[in-house]
């Protein structure tokens, strides 16, 4: 039996998420949460023919049950960005939800895989690990920051410059974090491609700031969902591959606690940062290995300095969140 639980599933990303999981055949159970509308999204997808069973859960009293004998809880409950804005920006109004929904997963699903897909990813992820640690269940091979979005972008916008280079074939490995200049894409370890400068700078930068460009498109109805809903499926497919079918090699980036996870030393001496996006060999048992960094390019040297300046505020943000207090959830 393995039940897959989306946390905020009536939204924008939940929905078209919940739909692509209703795929899997990986999948035996699938249980929406939401504050609103779950009861009807989960009608409407249990119509469809593939071997999971649906049920919706709406509203606080109902979330323990919804969560009861997860074997992976995804959370993308919260509010989007809006034009003008940062990440960082919402993290008034998601640290609160997400801490509780964390605190409801220690009482409820002590050992289930955790995607957090709420931004500000860099912090969210420090606030669900502290509030596994509190509840003594922290397990850092189980929680993940799903950077995915940052990694199908960057495939994307290679091959549009690189029409050799087959978008859906081709990962491109994305390290540090899931905000602006904390996202940095590692270009030079595409072996087959050769960038001049200019390629290099603009690509970066695109995919650095690729979900602006979604935001201002959407124009103040919300931030990327479908890409999003897409990214979040693939990465927890790959999560399923592994620890549910025993798929040995599945590699993704993701931005994980370093210390205490199987290979995570070196990355943990050289940024010096509790947690960090970079490969990670998925396994059985959540993290199998962590990769270590690989020989970058001076550009990319002087991005993940920077990228590690900014993440070390966001990482402090969502722990004091929890080690110093925190009052209920807040609005915008
Ligand atoms: N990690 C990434 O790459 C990435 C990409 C895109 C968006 N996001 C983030 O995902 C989050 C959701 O985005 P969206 O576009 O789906 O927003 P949305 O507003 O469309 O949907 C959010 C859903 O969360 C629900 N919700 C609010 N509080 C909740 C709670 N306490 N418990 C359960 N559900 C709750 C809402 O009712 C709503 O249905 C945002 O924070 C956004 O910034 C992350
Ligand atoms: O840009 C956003 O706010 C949403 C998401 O983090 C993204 O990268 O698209």
């Amino acid at each position: 039996m393995v039940k897959v639980v989306v946390c905020g599933a009536a939204g924008g990303i939940g929905q078209p998420l919940s739909l692509l999981l209703k795929q899997s055949d990986l999948i035996s159970h699938l249980a929406l949460y939401d504050i609103v509308n779950a009861a009807g999204v989960a009608a409407d997808l249990s119509h469809i023919n593939t071997v999971s069973k649906v049920t919706g859960h709406v509203g606080k009293d109902s979330l323990a049950e919804a969560l009861r004998g997860a074997h992976t809880v995804v959370i993308p409950a919260g509010v989007p960005r809006r034009p003008g804005m940062t990440r960082d920006d919402l993290f008034k109004v998601n640290a609160g939800i997400v801490r509780d929904l964390a605190q409801a997963c220690a009482e409820n699903c002590p050992k289930a895989f955790i995607l957090v897909i709420s931004n500000p990813v860099n912090s969210t992820v420090p606030i669900v690990c502290e509030v596994l640690k509190k509840a003594n269940v922290f397990d850092p091979r189980r929680v993940f920051g799903v950077t995915t979005l940052d990694v199908v972008r960057s495939s994307t916008f290679v091959s549009q410059v690189k029409p050799q280079f087959e978008p859906h074939s081709n990962r491109v490995t994305v390290v540090g974090g899931h905000s602006g200049a904390t996202i940095v894409p590692l270009l030079s370890q595409i072996k087959q491609l050769s960038f001049t400068p200019e390629e290099i700078k603009a690509l970066t930068h695109r995919i650095q700031f690729g979900g602006d460009e979604v935001v201002k498109a959407k124009d103040g109805a919300g931030s990327a969902t479908l890409s999003m809903a897409a990214a979040g499926a693939r990465f927890t497919i790959a999560l399923l591959e592994a620890s549910v079918r025993g798929k040995r090699g599945i590699v993704e980036s993701t931005y994980v606690h370093l210390a205490g996870n199987p290979g995570a030393e070196w990355n943990l001496r050289s940024t010096g940062l509790e947690y960090f996006a970079q490969d990670v060999e998925l396994g059985p048992d959540g993290v199998a290995n962590v990769l270590a960094l690989p020989n970058l390019s001076a550009e990319e040297q002087s991005l993940v300095k920077t990228a590690i300046g900014e993440l070390k505020g966001n990482i402090a943000k969502g722990i004091n969140f929890i080690k110093e207090g925190s009052g209920p959830a807040s609005k915008l």
